[in-house]
């Protein structure tokens, strides 16, 4: 199976105004997917459709191959199972307890009392709050909330996760660790995730694939650090980084690195040249362990050459550009 999650040509309106437009996005098993855009882009509503708890107007949804529908059949209930989902404000119910919230799918599948109680036991440990197991909601904080809504939605063992700005409300450290969790569950347990969110670390952080929505369209969708590498125009958008003018007597260099190493040739390239530059930007960051980023650089135009040919001979990525990236 080379695709998980295929979703063809999806259209869908609210009221006559259409909030998603031929939609097409495709999943591989074992994949990180980030679904990225402004608020109201229609992120979550995509998410609606693909978890078979939101019609739409037009086009199909396949989950491993097969089709989605909205009816009550055995078929549909048991291709929703599949998925698990998690949510930002982690929907538990206040009145159940840790336990209990967990519990909840099990029981409405009808799973014996035995053999839900070891599977409650077993994803409390996973995500690590087996010493919470008796508090309610209210008495955990933020990040307990969401490990306890990520046990809930794997207690039917699902196939994708789906993750709707699942680290919103959270401080930078408890996203950390959900984040490590999320990855986590990838790898030991197989399951895809879906990362739906609006903040752009998230993705850059853990997410393989990704796909930028912008008013309802998929304008971008491919490699998630060739994406934040080539900085296209939706990416921008999102991110609000334009382009900005530069004066013509400079020429300025886009320059790729892909690994550690490669950020020292840029410290050495004045001493060796006998030439100096001016950095516009750096972007340098860890995307899924790996060290990548650009670093924008100015000179004089009569360097030009004897830069670029530098560059060339260290097997250093660069473009050059006319415009220049940078926070407006
Ligand atoms: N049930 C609904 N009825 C009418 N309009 C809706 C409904 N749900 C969503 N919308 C509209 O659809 C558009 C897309 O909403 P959606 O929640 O999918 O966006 P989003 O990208 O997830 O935004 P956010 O990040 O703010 O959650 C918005 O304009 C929203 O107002």
């Amino acid at each position: 199976m080379t695709k998980i999650i295929n979703v063809q040509n999806v259209t869908k309106s609210y009221n006559k105004q259409i909030i998603l437009k031929q939609i097409n996005m495709t999943v591989k098993p074992g994949e990180i997917y980030g679904l990225i855009g402004l608020s109201g882009s229609g992120k979550s509503t995509l998410l609606r459709c693909i978890n078979g708890i939101e019609k739409f107007d037009s086009g199909e949804i396949h989950i491993e191959n097969e089709l989605i529908s909205y009816d009550d059949s055995i078929k549909s209930r048991r291709i929703k199972k599949r998925i698990g989902m998690i949510f930002q404000n982690f929907a538990l119910l206040e009145r159940k307890t840790v336990f209990e919230n967990i519990a909840l799918p099990l029981k409405c599948w009808k799973e014996e009392k035995n053999k839900t109680e070891n599977r409650v036991k077993e994803l409390m440990e996973f995500v690590g709050i087996s010493h919470i197991a008796g508090k309610r909601p209210s008495q955990i904080s933020g990040g307990q909330k969401q490990r306890v809504a990520i046990a809930r939605a794997l207690s039917l063992s699902p196939k994708i996760l789906l993750c709707d700005e699942a680290t919103s409300a959270l401080d930078p450290n408890t996203t950390k660790s959900i984040l490590e969790l999320l990855k986590e569950i990838n790898r030991k347990l197989n399951i895809t995730v879906i990362i739906v969110t609006h903040e752009m670390e998230v993705i850059r952080s853990v997410c393989d694939k990704m796909s930028i929505i912008e008013n309802g369209e998929i304008k971008i969708s491919g490699d998630t650090q060739e994406i934040f590498l080539m900085n296209p125009e939706p990416l921008q958008n999102v991110t609000g980084k334009k382009r900005i003018q530069l004066s013509e007597d400079k020429t300025v260099l886009k320059i790729s690195f892909t690994s550690q190493e490669d950020t020292a040739v840029l410290s050495y390239m004045p001493q060796d040249l006998k030439t100096g530059f001016s950095i516009l930007s750096a972007d340098i960051d860890n995307y899924n362990e790996k060290t990548t980023g650009n670093v924008f650089i100015s000179f004089k135009a009569e360097n030009k050459a004897l830069i670029m040919n530098y560059l060339l001979e260290k097997k250093i990525m660069f473009s050059e550009i006319f415009d220049k990236e940078g926070d407006e």
